[in-house]
C-alpha cells in the first residue's frame, strides 16, 4: 500500500487510472446511416475520419463521458448504448473503446472537426478512417446493414 493511503483510496486510484486510459468513441446511426467526423489535429490524424468521442475524464463513467463528448463536439444530446467492435490499444497506451449511440435531440454540427458526413455500409467502407478504426469497419456494416 502507498504512504497514507487506505486500500479503497487505492482502489479508486486505480479506478481512475483505468478511466483515464480510455477513449470512448460513438457508432451514431441514423435512418441507417452512420455519422463519421474528420479529424483537424494532430497532424498526423488530420484530415482522416474517426467516430466522434474522445477521453475518460478521472472519476467519470465511459457512457457519461461519450454523451458529453457529443454534446461538446457535435452539439447534440445523445444516449450511449450498447458496446460494439473490439478494444483497440493505441499507440499512447489509451484503449478505445465503440459504444451504439442514440440522438435524442438536436442536429449535428462540426463544432471541434473539420467536417462531418453521413455514411452507409458502402460509404463507410470507402473512408479514410483513421488508423485505429479500421478493424471496427465488419462491425460497423453489420450494424448499418442490420437497419
Ligand atoms: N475521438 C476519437 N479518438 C480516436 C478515434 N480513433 C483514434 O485512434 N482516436 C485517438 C485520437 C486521440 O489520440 C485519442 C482521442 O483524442 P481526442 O482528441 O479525441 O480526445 P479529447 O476530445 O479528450 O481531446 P483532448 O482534450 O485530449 O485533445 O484517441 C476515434 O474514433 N474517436
Amino acid at each position: 500500500m502507498r504512504d497514507g493511503m487506505t486500500a479503497r483510496d487505492e482502489a479508486e486510484a486505480r479506478d481512475e487510472a483505468k478511466a483515464e486510459r480510455e477513449v470512448v468513441a460513438a457508432a451514431l446511426i441514423v435512418d441507417g446511416r452512420l455519422l463519421l467526423a474528420r479529424r483537424g489535429h494532430p497532424p498526423e490524424l488530420a484530415g482522416q475520419w474517426e467516430l466522434p468521442g474522445g477521453k475518460v475524464e478521472p472519476g467519470e463513467q465511459p457512457r457519461a463521458a461519450l454523451r458529453r463528448e457529443l454534446r461538446e463536439e457535435l452539439g447534440v444530446e445523445a444516449d450511449a448504448g450498447e458496446r460494439i467492435g473490439v478494444d483497440v490499444e493505441l499507440p499512447s497506451g489509451l484503449v478505445l473503446r465503440a459504444y451504439r449511440a442514440t440522438l435524442v435531440s438536436g442536429t449535428p454540427e462540426p463544432l471541434e472537426h473539420t467536417g462531418l458526413c453521413w455514411v452507409d455500409a458502402a460509404g463507410l467502407r470507402r473512408m479514410q478512417l483513421v488508423a485505429a478504426d479500421r478493424v471496427w469497419v465488419p462491425a460497423l456494416c453489420d450494424a448499418l446493414t442490420a437497419g
